[in-house]
């Protein structure tokens, strides 16, 4: 007998989950297939050991820096067994209070253990992975959240590279290493090894790092890379391959406007060079579903061009965050169980990365902004100006935020600096609340802080050239 829900989910990481539940919850029969274990990239491959990483990272920055406080530390180096085994630990940790099976047995949603296939537009075969059986599965409603995986350039010696999900498999930590791709992954990888003491070389096929971020935001965290010693190419044209020699593995390279062939000898080498939708093995087209390059295409209610067939989190490609993982996950249960229209403010998601400096950002980019209006309002405020960040030695940064014409409503902000991803959330808090400038201006905040700066640049807002 075929088992039948009225929604399936397929992938239990952090959009399936919250869809899968919010499905349940609004009264649905729900099944949801994972072949792997639950948590998906985030907690197991992704933001959480990279977020234990970061943090050992800082923990290096400051032990360094202890003997001025007058903390005498005599030997700091990286024992990489215990940070691994650290970051695996913390994995554990995070999986076992999150505890998704249980809240899935809980809410009366099926997990079904293996990989899901699309066989017909309504039923999947789901292949369990320890004993390949095949069980087959029939739904009114599918919603994809299959997430995605890291890609390897198609570039002679590929194989020689190191994968960001399996950086914690390294015997040894790298004395030199090259970080191809400077997304949010290979940033905040640069940082961690720089701060563990290895050489690093950072390669970009854009013009600037962090491409997707405000430009200044972009210029500061490069330079600030620089400072710490980090090579930074960007523009890079083309990379032509790896091999091994006998001192490592030789990276080469053409650099941008005509620079020429360059090269390195590393130890290992990182390839955070895109993120496509795992969709390789869903069998789609036996569903009638159309694939785009790397991801599922939705319209803005996050249906396919299959209408029983909807898509949630990485794998639609908008916006590849567990925040927009999460939004996303509401709007298409509520839209395959209700028939609503939800929509997803994908304008009001925070994001950052932590990187030595942190740095974060919502809403629209200056050059957006100006693209749309070139009289929005603009107001930046240093890091340095104020005294909490001085106070801590920490003064490096800026917040940065973006009103309309009228310096009614923020469009965006953007931050560099301590503390920066906190910031951006208390100002998407206010976005999000609909907070006029003129209100945030008049707000007091803590002394002394890092979120001082919102109150601050709020009122250079208001005090900004009036409009031509
Ligand atoms: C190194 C790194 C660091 C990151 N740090 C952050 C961060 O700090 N903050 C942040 O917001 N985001 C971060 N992200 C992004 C974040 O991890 C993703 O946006 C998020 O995990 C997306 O959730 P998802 O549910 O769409 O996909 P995933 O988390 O990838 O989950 C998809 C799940 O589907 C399963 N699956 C796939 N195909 C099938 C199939 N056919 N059958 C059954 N199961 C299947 C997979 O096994 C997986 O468990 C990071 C990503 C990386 C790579
Ligand atoms: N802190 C966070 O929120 C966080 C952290 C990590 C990842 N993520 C998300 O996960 C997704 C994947 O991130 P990612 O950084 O792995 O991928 P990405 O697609 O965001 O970045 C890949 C980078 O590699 C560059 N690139 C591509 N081909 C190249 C080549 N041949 N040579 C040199 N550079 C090349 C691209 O120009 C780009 O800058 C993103 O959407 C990201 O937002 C979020």
């Amino acid at each position: 007998m075929i088992d039948s829900y009225d929604v399936l989910v397929v992938g239990a990481g952090p959009a399936g989950t919250a869809a899968a539940l919010r499905a349940a919850e609004l009264g649905a029969r729900v099944g949801v297939v994972e072949s792997g274990p639950t948590g998906g990239t985030c907690v197991n491959t992704g933001c959480v050991p990279t977020r234990v990483l970061a943090k050992t990272a800082r923990l290096m920055r400051e032990v360094r820096t202890a003997d001025a406080y007058g903390i005498s530390v005599t030997e700091q180096h990286i024992d990489w067994p215990t940070t691994v085994a650290r970051v695996r630990a913390t994995v554990d940790r995070v999986r076992a209070a999150k505890d998704d099976t249980g809240r899935f047995a809980e809410a009366g949603v099926d997990l079904l253990r293996g990989r899901a296939r699309f066989v017909s537009p309504h039923e999947l075969d789901v292949t369990a992975a320890d004993d390949g059986d095949v069980r087959r599965v029939r739904a009114e409603r599918v919603i994809l959240c299959v997430g995605g995986h890291s890609r390897r350039l198609p570039v002679p010696g590929a194989e020689l590279a190191t994968m960001p999900e399996d950086v914690l498999d390294l015997p040894d930590l790298p004395r030199r290493v090259a970080v191809v791709g400077a997304g949010n992954t290979g940033a905040q990888l640069v940082t961690i090894f720089n701060a563990f003491g290895s050489d690093v070389t950072l390669l970009e096929v854009a013009p600037r790092i962090l491409a997707q971020t405000d430009a200044d935001v972009s210029a500061h965290v490069e330079k600030a890379f620089r400072e710490q010693g980090v090579r930074v190419e960007v523009g890079v044209e083309t990379v032509d391959g790896l091999e091994r020699v006998d001192d490592g593995i030789r990276l080469s390279w053409r650099a941008g406007d005509g620079g020429g062939s360059d090269h390195v000898v590393v130890d290992a080498v990182v390839m955070s060079t895109g993120w496509p939708a795992a969709i390789e093995d869903l069998g789609l087209e036996a569903a009638g579903v159309e694939a785009g390059k790397g991801r599922i295409p939705v319209d803005e209610y996050l249906a396919t061009n299959v209408g029983h067939v909807y898509v949630a989190g990485d794998a639609n490609g908008i916006a590849m965050l567990v925040q927009a993982a999460n939004a996303e996950a509401e709007a298409a249960a509520r839209n395959a169980v209700l028939g609503t229209t939800v929509r997803t403010p994908h304008h009001l998601l925070p994001a950052g990365g932590f990187t030595d400096p942190d740095y974060a950002d919502v809403g629209l980019t200056e050059d957006q902004a100006r693209e749309r209006d070139e009289h929005c309002v603009v107001a930046l405020v240093e890091l340095a100006e104020l005294e909490r960040p001085v106070i801590d030695d920490r003064p490096r940064g800026f917040l940065k935020l973006v009103a309309d014409r009228r310096r009614e409503y923020l469009l965006g902000a953007h931050a560099v600096g301590e503390n920066a991803v906190e910031v951006i959330q208390s100002v998407t808090t206010a976005m999000a609340a609909g907070v006029d400038v003129a209100t945030l201006a008049k707000v007091e905040f803590a002394y002394p802080t890092y979120s001082a700066a919102i109150g601050v640049a709020a009122r250079r807002l208001l005090e900004a050239p009036s409009v031509r």
